[in-house]
């Protein structure tokens, strides 16, 4: 197979992480047979310094006719005071626009060779965690109007507004109810009905749709006692889905369940041009630049767009089962370390993983 990847390292850790994940997906090119050509483009702080903007049209232009794009992380301190429009971060949420990418699949597996590194309750680890947020992501209070800081009544006044149309909740429930009848068919809808409008629709629509799938249960949760359930008790979560925002929230914390945040890969889905792929955590500017940064997460990304954008069952395959025996046999980045185990930089357990695909 042929394919080409649009590459967007980004800042920070983004470069480190990126240019390992591309050397797992070389060397599985290279065992199955297959040629991944790639183009790096430029987003987020980057590209800001090079081009003056945080998303150049080259680089929309490119992911629009990649057949998959793959990202590190933007952002950093450099650029924390920069005017509001034209920050790192909306290089990202203005590619996930451009390429209409609504749905945000972050799958929270706990590898069992991992469980010491989970904070959560052993006899909970125990049972096997394995949690798939869908989030919503390009509606919400990410993007709705109005929204900017003004002056009114002689005070500062800064507000954003949360809006979903009936069809953006339908769309993104679909995700989530199709993700369930391949997994454990339970939803879990996450909201704050008892307070917010927006919510109440988002609950009436979601009925609406759970009504095509009656395989699945569903299930509602106010988004505070759904933060509280997830450290407490993941293992009753399926598929939990939820908006933009509160995904953004609850797949962090959801983290917790993967060991790390340098473990949870994400892909993002639209219906008319490729998916991106990338790692759920941002550039990590405290170890950037210091070869430390788990890069696991970047490469199950990439496992993740050869399953979800090729069909590469076998080759997504081969390299989870890389990365899982890579931790079998004790090999750790810092954010895993445990007590008898190998630390291990970012090259060498990319180097561990390559070996064992
Ligand atoms: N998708 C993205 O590009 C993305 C996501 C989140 C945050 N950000 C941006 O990143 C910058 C830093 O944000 P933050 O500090 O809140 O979140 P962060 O995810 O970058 O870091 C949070 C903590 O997790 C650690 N961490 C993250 N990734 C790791 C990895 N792969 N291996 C080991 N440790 C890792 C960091 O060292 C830090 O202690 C901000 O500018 C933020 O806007 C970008
Ligand atoms: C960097 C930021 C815009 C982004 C988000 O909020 O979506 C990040 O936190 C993420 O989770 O991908
Ligand atoms: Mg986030």
């Amino acid at each position: 197979m042929k394919k080409h990847i649009a590459v967007m390292a980004g800042d920070g850790i983004g470069p480190e992480i990126v240019g390992q994940a591309l050397r797992v997906l070389d060397a599985a090119a290279r065992k199955f047979n297959h040629e991944f050509s790639t183009e790096h483009v430029l987003i987020g702080g980057i590209a800001i310094d090079e081009t003056g903007s945080p998303l150049p049209e080259a680089t929309v232009e490119a992911c629009r006719k990649a057949d998959a794009v793959l990202l590190g992380a933007v952002g950093g301190p450099k650029w924390d005071t920069i005017a509001p429009e034209i920050r790192p971060e909306k290089g990202l949420l203005g590619i996930r626009k451009a390429l209409g990418l609504f749905a945000n699949l972050r799958p929270a597996r706990l590898f069992p060779e991992l469980s010491g590194a989970c904070l959560l309750r052993k006899d909970i680890v125990d049972k096997g965690l394995d949690v798939m947020v869908v989030r919503e992501l390009t509606g919400g209070i990410y993007f709705g109007k109005p929204a900017g800081v003004e002056v009114r009544g002689g005070k500062r006044t800064g507000f954003n507004t949360m809006i979903y149309d009936e069809d953006e909740i339908r769309r993104i429930a679909h995700i989530a109810f199709k993700a369930a009848m391949k997994r454990r068919k339970k939803v879990c809808s996450v909201d704050k009905a008892n307070v917010l409008d927006v919510s109440r629709l988002w609950r009436e629509v979601v009925i609406e749709v759970s009504k095509e799938y009656p395989e699945v249960s569903l299930s509602h949760m106010y988004v505070d006692n759904a933060a509280m359930q997830l450290v407490r008790d993941p293992s009753q979560f399926d598929v939990i889905v939820t908006s933009n925002l509160f995904g953004d929230i609850l797949s962090d914390e959801a983290a917790v369940i993967t060991g790390s945040i340098g473990m949870l890969a994400s892909a993002s889905l639209g219906s008319e041009y490729a998916g991106l792929y990338e790692p759920i955590h941002g550039s990590a500017p405290d170890i950037a630049g210091q070869n430390k940064a788990n890069p696991l997460a970047t490469i199950l990304s990439v496992s993740m767009m050869l399953l979800h954008e090729f069909d590469l069952e076998k080759e997504a395959l081969c390299i989870e089962n890389a990365v899982r025996k890579t931790l079998q046999d004790g090999f750790r980045t810092g954010d895993i370390m445990e007590e008898g185990k190998t630390l291990c930089n970012t090259i060498e357990i990319t180097d561990k993983v390559i070996e064992r695909l």
